[in-house]
């Protein structure tokens, strides 16, 4: 089966800043799929150019087997939308916007939309002004999903939202996905990504730095800390990619990726140079960073070392 949404060659520049630069990836379907990325990395971007919002400058981008460039209008009604700061209509009841929304949309839509208000507990009679941040935006996830869409597109969907708010409403992706739906979630809030995406790709510039699955992602890295008997400014050859490494004293601490089999680390101690080595998984979050953190294409404005915030 093809996948929900495949993205080839896709690059966007506004005026001469280069948004999203030569990205390609396959998001499958019956997935939770997030699109990692601090601020100004490109996601919206992305999003905006599958939703056929934005035309890319180059490359070729399907959602549902239609063409983004071409086939927009058809893509929105078909997936469920909920943008980064959704825009309800502020006099109207959840139950009114509901009513309104469906007009849109197949016969079904509104006695859907209210099965999800009643399970995530939102009450139909209020009205949107009078609701806090979190009613809200599950008042927008269940706008998007009344229709039963086959794909659902999520940006930034839990900024705003407290702990057991975001909890709750990312742990519903993971049903959504097990009824064979997909979810595509961008986020920068990598530690809750953790717990419920089966698929990451991180963004950086505009750029893919990594896209798997987020099993393989952690079996394949590992955080090795290396004692050496001296001090020594030589890093011992690792198996792997390199993505971070630091040295404190007779210690290394490195971040690799790619390494099959951890046991070939672990046999690094035999050498007469190394002490010991202690070898962990390592969360999404520091192999986030460490993404972040290793050569490659930086952020506009990036520079190596952080500045102190102006002190007024
Ligand atoms: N319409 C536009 N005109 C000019 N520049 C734009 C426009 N839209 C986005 N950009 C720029 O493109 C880059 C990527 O922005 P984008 O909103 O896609 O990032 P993002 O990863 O979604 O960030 P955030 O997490 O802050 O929402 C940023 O530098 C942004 O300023």
């Amino acid at each position: 089966m093809n996948a929900a949404i495949q993205i080839e060659g896709v690059t966007k520049r506004f005026g001469r800043h280069t948004a999203v630069d030569d990205v390609s990836l396959n998001v499958p379907r019956s997935s939770v799929f997030a699109l990692l990325g601090e601020n100004g990395a490109g996601k919206t971007t992305l999003v905006r150019m599958l939703l056929g919002l934005e035309t890319p400058d180059a490359g070729r981008l399907t959602v549902l087997g239609l063409s983004s460039r071409k086939e927009g209008d058809a893509i929105r009604q078909r997936i469920g939308y909920v943008p980064e700061r959704p825009t309800l209509y502020e006099w109207m009841t959840a139950a009114e916007i509901g009513w309104f929304t469906a007009g849109f949309y197949a016969d079904g839509f509104e006695q859907h939309y209210r099965n999800l208000l009643d399970f995530y507990r939102v009450p139909l009679k209020r009205k949107i002004k009078h609701m806090s941040k979190g009613m809200r935006a599950k008042v927008a996830l269940a706008l998007a999903m009344g229709h039963q869409p086959e794909l659902l597109v999520l940006d930034e969907p839990t900024s705003g939202l407290d702990t057991l708010v975001r909890r709750e409403f990312l742990e519903s992706m993971v049903d959504i996905a097990a009824e064979g739906r997909t979810v595509l979630l961008c986020s920068h809030l990598i530690g809750e990504v953790e717990r419920v995406a089966d698929r990451v790709a991180i963004l950086r510039a505009g750029q893919v730095l990594a896209c798997e699955r987020l099993d393989e992602l952690k079996r394949t890295s590992v955080e090795a800390t290396i004692t050496m008997h001296g001090s020594s400014g030589v890093l011992p050859e690792l198996p792997g990619e390199v993505l971070l490494s630091r040295r404190r004293g007779k210690q290394w601490q490195v971040l690799l990726r790619g390494v099959a089999d951890h046991d070939s680390l672990s046999s690094l101690a035999e050498s007469e140079a190394i002490v010991a080595v202690d070898t962990r998984t390592p969360s999404l979050e520091e192999l986030f960073v460490a993404y972040l953190q290793s050569n490659g294409p930086s952020a506009p404005g990036e520079s190596a070392e952080r500045k102190p915030l102006p002190v007024s």
